[in-house]
């Protein structure tokens, strides 16, 4: 019972510490985790914000430069016709000059001017063509005057830049730039009489820009990129990108459906994770920026976005999980020792309090107790010890009661004596021994004579003084191992052990008879009384306690009547 309630108390303290320390493991384990793909969606916001601002960095040189060659004045004197050598000399230079800016710029494909005469005649052109220079001229010029950008910067006035949006270049024999993702920037040359007289247009090469981007992003980034429809424009799978250059649609909502309201317009950026997005973004940490582009007067925008497995993010959080465990293992492990030590602690005063109420019970041996605590304990020792107090205050008057009740009903209240019942007790306890060892004894009766009178003429108080006295006389005559019991009235009995002849027994009879015989004086009052008194002898006149009683009885009897017949002795008598 006590072990069980030790087992079940210590159970419940281990459950609660291994329980506690599990969950403030569990709890430190999450919080990690959302830590961790909390910065790494930051990481990804601030890389998606780089990439958007190396884009519009290189947007911004290029315009930079397309700015500072259309200030050149050979761009002046093409422009304006000047013809002759002198016509062919700026044009050359020109065509120096847009190398050298290529050399400078790995990022450009195309530096031309184009005219706005002759539908957009290329002027001077050179091109990027296998990491070197070429120069196109003559024959190989083409008129440009159909395609969007030349007509779109001629309309603008003069120090504006025309930005294209991005696509794929499809102009023919365009060298390097063909067929390539890039975009073109452009400003328009007017001539000297205000008209528009052509522009100078710069195609870069959006592959180039951000090779260098993604070789630096971290690995595992997956860098997507979309125009202002969603159409992508970068995409780690080549063949989802510029899908509306073979008339299909690969949109970023399409495989993002969370980046719809960056297209919308009414998100500027967005992150998302499969921790708690495990819908939009499964499996992965994602981030989307959405970036104005276009320096001109275009309204245009671009989505670039970055993509990491949430693996990778959480992969750090691994060891950290272990650690947790470990811990978790170790606390639980102290958790079930504290509960041991705790639950016996606390239990051992109440095993204590129990032990010493099941051997109060067992012996009323009044236990040591842990009364001097002041907690609850102390108080439940207290009123135990209190109550071990009144019940052994009680057993002792119960037991006094007893004695008194036992004494009573064994003894004659009047003289003392033992009474009928104890004298037979102890007869049938003497009959018993002697049936064993043969020992012989005496059983006498005494009666006293005319005691009636004494009533009579005295009372009965001075009656019952009288049995009292008698009594004493009885005890004081024989010796203390023989018994004197009272059978009630004014009859005595007397058990002698020991092996008496006729003679002893007449001889004692005698000093009895004498004894008793002798003068009291009772509340002033002189008496004098006399007694009969018969005897049986064991085994002679009986073997049962009543037979001996009887006989004793009898020969009492015979004594008595004997002196009321005038008989001088009754000691003659048995
Ligand atoms: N005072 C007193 N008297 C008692 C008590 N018990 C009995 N007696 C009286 O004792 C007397 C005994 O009666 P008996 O033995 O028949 O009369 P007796 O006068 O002794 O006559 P014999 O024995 O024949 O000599 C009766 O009168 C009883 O009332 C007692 O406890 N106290």
């Amino acid at each position: 019972m006590r072990s069980g309630l030790l087992v079940k108390l210590a159970l419940l303290l281990a459950v609660f510490g291994i329980l506690s320390s599990g969950i403030t493991g569990y709890y430190a384990f999450t919080a990690n985790r959302t830590m961790l793909v909390s910065a790494a969606q930051g990481d990804l916001l601030t890389a998606a914000r780089g990439v958007n601002r190396r884009l519009q960095q290189a947007e911004e040189e290029a315009a930079d430069d397309a700015m500072l060659l259309a200030r050149l004045v050979q761009v002046a004197q093409v422009i304006n016709g000047q013809g002759g050598s002198q016509m062919q000399r700026a044009r050359d230079e020109l065509a120096q000059a847009f190398a050298g800016m290529l050399a400078l710029h790995p990022e450009y494909l195309q530096v031309r001017l184009i005219g706005a005469a002759d539908n957009g005649l290329e002027l001077v052109r050179v091109d990027s063509s296998g990491g070197l220079t070429l120069r196109v001229d003559g024959a190989d010029l083409q008129e440009k005057g159909h395609f969007p950008y030349v007509f779109e910067t001629l309309a603008l006035p003069a120090g504006q830049i025309y930005q294209s949006a991005i696509g794929i270049n499809h102009e023919r024999a365009a060298h390097d730039a063909e067929g390539r993702p890039g975009m073109m920037v452009a400003t328009p040359l007017p001539r000297s009489d205000g008209q528009p007289g052509g522009l100078l247009v710069i195609n870069l090469d959006l592959e180039r820009l951000l090779g260098q981007l993604r070789a630096d992003l971290p690995k595992g980034y997956q860098l997507y990129m979309a125009n202002r429809w969603g159409d992508f424009l970068v995409h780690p799978d080549p063949a989802q990108t510029f899908g509306f250059e073979q008339g299909r649609r690969i949109l970023m909502q399409d495989s993002f459906a969370a980046t719809q309201p960056l297209f919308e317009r009414k998100l500027n950026n967005l992150a998302l994770s499969g921790l708690e997005q495990p819908q939009q973004a499964a499996e992965r940490v994602m981030a989307f920026v959405r970036q104005p582009v276009g320096l001109g007067n275009r309204d245009d925008f671009v989505v670039t976005g970055l993509v990491q497995p949430l693996d990778a993010v959480l992969e750090s959080a691994v060891p950290l999980g272990q650690r947790i465990i470990h811990m978790v293992l170790a606390f639980s492990a102290i958790a079930i020792l504290l509960a041991v030590v705790f639950a016996r602690a606390l239990l051992r005063p109440i095993n204590t309090l129990a032990q010493a109420a099941s051997s109060f019970s067992d012996t009323q041996l009044q236990q040591v107790l842990p009364v001097e605590r002041n907690d609850e304990i102390g108080v439940l020792a207290r009123n135990f010890d209190r109550m071990q107090r009144q019940i052994n205050s009680h057993m002792a008057s119960l037991y006094d009661n007893q004695r008194e009740l036992s004494y009573l009903a064994h003894h004659d209240s009047l003289t003392g004596l033992a009474n009928r019942a104890l004298f037979f007790q102890r007869l049938e306890q003497l009959l018993q021994l002697s049936q064993r060892n043969g020992a012989p004894f005496a059983v006498l009766f005494v009666d006293l004579d005319h005691f009636k009178e004494v009533n009579d003429l005295h009372g009965h108080a001075i009656g019952d003084q009288v049995l009292q006295i008698v009594a004493r006389r009885l005890l004081h005559t024989v010796r203390g191992s023989d018994m004197v019991a009272r059978m009630g009235g004014d009859e005595y009995l007397i058990l002698l052990q020991g092996n008496f002849t006729d003679a002893a027994l007449a001889e004692l009879m005698n000093k009895l008879r004498q004894s008793i015989g002798e003068a009291m004086t009772v509340s002033g009052q002189r008496l004098e009384v006399g007694a009969s008194i018969g005897y049986s002898l064991y085994p002679r006149d009986g073997t049962t306690a009543e037979q001996l009683v009887n006989e004793a009885d009898h020969a009492m009897y015979h004594v008595k009547a004997g002196m009321r017949g005038g008989e001088a002795n009754s000691l003659s008598c048995r």
